[in-house]
């Protein structure tokens, strides 16, 4: 294989992850003890916000009446299409049972879960897109009561788009809380939240931290990086779009990677060459963090054929494929190792990203290698039953006896056997004359 970097990501220092940890561990063993009296102190502190935690109903309409029209309109049709790609995979979740033997009878039912929190994100831009993706999954799934909470800004609150998405994606109660105390606030029904199953939707580190500590009497929807995505482009690809498709990207943050993989070497140095000029037309800090994430984490690499492309792709698992190349049906053949796949020079991330349908909430760094994004799936469980008559307990009992006692579990033969005695005893002959 002849693969080869044109642009190499910097050596990063050792990461400040062990911070982030134990900075965590600190706020949340705080949040158990202080309860609503902690988030309160966190809230004024690290938001600069002392207004009402809980969002009324009232409040949540008089901030919707605020919203421009056309902004509710596009809300709203990106809300149809995240809600019915939702719905068309709820179908695909079906109950069933079968009978196995004469008299075994076995089956699946998908449960959805009582309780759901939805993060969505708002610290450095206001992330309607997150709102929709969460909580509409969430609903559609059947989940009966879902608490979002986003950070409310000094003097502002949660900006109204974001409410506005939070209740038209169906939430049932609203915190303008953010962080770690609102992954707490809704792990342990502060505010007169419902104590949630799962807490799912993106944040910083400190929310993805707060998420993994909990997790385990908590579920969660996964241990989220920062955001990352990557081109896979031939020959026949336009760089204009290329450049604005990495560049876009970059703008999640300076922690964001994003990877060009191509076959053609003056595409890609016409793209490397096109980032200034995209760069310089971002706003304020935008611009520099997208300028950050492309000096110090973007890879630009050469390779001989599709096929090296496809390992790159492979090995690397990004959160966001997007191909612009020859013979799509091939592609997405070929690929498996993505959050999201884009397929084509008419799609592009951000689709996926605000409106398309498909949802947002994907794995990050590599994490995509063994898992896909957020789904109907995270709120429902899929469990099993089984039911047993006499007709199937000869054969079932005796397996079940020999099985167990190959393991040296005897009580568990006996119960078994025990059922043999009670069910199958064979009826005794009428005494004779
Ligand atoms: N992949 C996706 O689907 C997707 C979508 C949207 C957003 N995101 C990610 O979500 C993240 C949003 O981050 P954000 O910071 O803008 O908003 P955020 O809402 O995740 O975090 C803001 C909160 O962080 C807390 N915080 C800030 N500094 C802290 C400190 N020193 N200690 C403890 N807590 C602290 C504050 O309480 C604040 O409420 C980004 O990383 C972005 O990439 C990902
Ligand atoms: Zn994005």
């Amino acid at each position: 294989m002849a693969i080869r970097h044109l642009k190499s990501a910097r050596p990063q220092p050792p990461g400040a992850q062990a911070d982030t940890a134990d900075g965590v561990r600190i706020l949340l063993a705080q949040l158990a003890q202080g309860g609503e009296d902690k988030a309160l102190d966190l809230a004024r502190r690290l938001d600069g916000w002392t207004g009402p935690i809980v969002v009324t109903p009232e409040a949540v309409a008089r901030a919707i009446a605020t919203v421009p029209q056309g902004l509710r309109d596009d809300i709203a049709y990106a809300h149809d299409n995240i809600r019915r790609f939702a719905e068309a995979q709820r179908a695909t979740c079906a109950d069933m049972q079968l009978e196995l033997r004469p008299g075994l009878v076995a089956g699946q039912r998908y449960v959805p879960l009582a309780a759901a929190g939805a993060y969505v994100p708002g610290g450095r831009y206001a992330h309607i897109a997150s709102a929709l993706m969460t909580i509409t999954t969430a609903k559609v799934a059947g989940v009966g009561h879902v608490t979002a909470a986003s950070p409310a800004r000094a003097g502002q609150g949660i900006p109204a788009p974001i409410l506005y998405a939070m209740h038209l994606a169906g939430a049932d109660h609203i915190l303008a809380l953010g962080g770690v105390q609102a992954i707490a606030a809704m792990a342990q029904g502060l505010f007169g939240a419902r104590p949630a199953d799962i807490i799912v939707g993106p944040g910083n580190q400190y929310v993805a931290e707060a998420k993994r500590q909990m997790f385990g009497p908590l579920g969660i929807d996964m241990f989220a990086g920062p955001t990352d995505s990557m081109v896979l482009a031939d020959e026949g690809a336009d760089p204009d779009l290329v450049v604005w498709d990495l560049v876009g990207q970059a703008e999640h943050g300076a922690n964001s990677p994003v990877w060009l993989v191509t076959t053609c070497e003056s595409l890609a140095r016409r793209v490397m060459e096109a980032v200034p000029g995209c760069l310089a037309q971002l706003p304020e800090p935008n611009r520099s963090a997208a300028a950050e994430a492309w000096d110090s984490l973007a890879e630009v690499i050469l390779c001989d054929t599709p096929e090296e492309m496809a390992a790159v792709a492979d090995r690397f698992g990004p959160e966001h494929l997007h191909v612009q190349a020859h013979d799509l049906d091939w592609w997405r053949a070929r690929l498996s190792s993505y959050g999201s796949l884009f397929l084509g020079a008419e799609a592009t991330v951000a689709f996926g990203d605000k409106a398309s349908g498909p949802n947002h909430v994907l794995p990050t760094s590599g994490a995509a290698r063994y898992t896909g994004g957020l789904s109907v799936h995270k709120f429902l469980k899929c469990v099993t039953w089984q039911q047993v008559s006499a007709q199937a307990l000869p054969d079932l009992a005796r397996v079940t006896a020999s099985i167990s006692r190959a393991e040296g579990m005897e009580g568990h033969a006996r119960s078994a056997e025990i059922r043999l005695d009670k069910f199958c005893a064979m009826p005794r002959l009428a005494a004779n004359t």
